[in-house]
């Protein structure tokens, strides 16, 4: 099932995913103590960040971590951890706890145990996921060309993480499984612009790995987009 929510500029999306986000998580400390964001990275949800670091929720309670990295120390410019802690950690959110996904292994595969080993004490399933999505239609670090898509993307996968050489795109890459995606509590995709609505509605049919989740209908995505 793939809802959708749509808004005639971004800056209204932005503050009204935001204001959402932070009652999905408010909603989860209330009940479970604790809850657990995973964001997206890519030009796309600067503004949301903004807007999310000024809502005023228990922040101290909040994990936050990516749906997927580059294999990049934090301060590169490519990195997802560094537009996160640029944008978001600031205000109110400040105060929440933030988990890497990545590290001073020599590559991504050889920095996967150490990076996964962090969540032993992260709130999962999450509470929330944000997905991005690319105009080749990829979706966390699910690339079209990835000699291990189908792994990535296998409902059956056990692993929490795996890695990911993109082929079309830089950086070796730690992302979150499919199952680890489909298992939060609410799972959001946030696109903009007519271009991505585009590929959206062509992802089944192109079999772009974005149809791993919004095909699926199990458990419920909703679609936040403007153009
Ligand atoms: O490489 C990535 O790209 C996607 C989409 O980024 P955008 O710049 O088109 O918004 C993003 O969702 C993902 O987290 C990132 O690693």
């Amino acid at each position: 099932m793939n809802n959708r929510e749509h808004f005639g500029d971004r800056p209204a999306l932005d503050k009204a995913l935001a204001a959402h986000i932070a009652g999905l998580l408010q909603a989860d400390i209330d009940t479970r103590g604790r809850a657990g964001l995973a964001l997206s990275g890519g030009s796309t949800p600067k503004g949301m960040f903004a807007a999310l670091a000024q809502c005023d929720i228990a922040w101290q309670n909040v994990c936050i971590t990516l749906v997927d990295e580059r294999w990049v120390a934090p301060d590169h410019e490519d990195s997802n951890e560094r537009l996160v802690r640029e944008h978001l950690l600031t205000g109110h959110a400040a105060a929440a706890t933030f988990v890497s996904l990545t590290g001073d292994a020599a590559n991504a595969a050889d920095g996967l145990g150490e990076v996964t080993a962090r969540f032993s004490d992260f709130p999962l399933p999450f509470t929330c996921v944000v997905l991005g999505m690319g105009g080749d239609g990829h979706t966390a670090s699910w690339f079209p060309k990835a000699s291990n898509l189908q792994a990535l993307i296998d409902p059956a996968n056990p692993a929490l993480l795996g890695t990911c050489d993109p082929v079309t795109a830089p950086h070796q890459r730690v992302t979150f499984t499919l199952p680890a995606v489909l298992a939060a509590g609410s799972i959001i995709l946030h696109i903009t612009g007519t271009e991505k609505r585009d590929v959206l509605d062509a992802a089944a049919d192109q079999h772009y790995p974005i149809a791993a989740v919004t095909e699926q209908h199990d458990n419920p995505v909703t679609t936040w987009w403007a153009p």
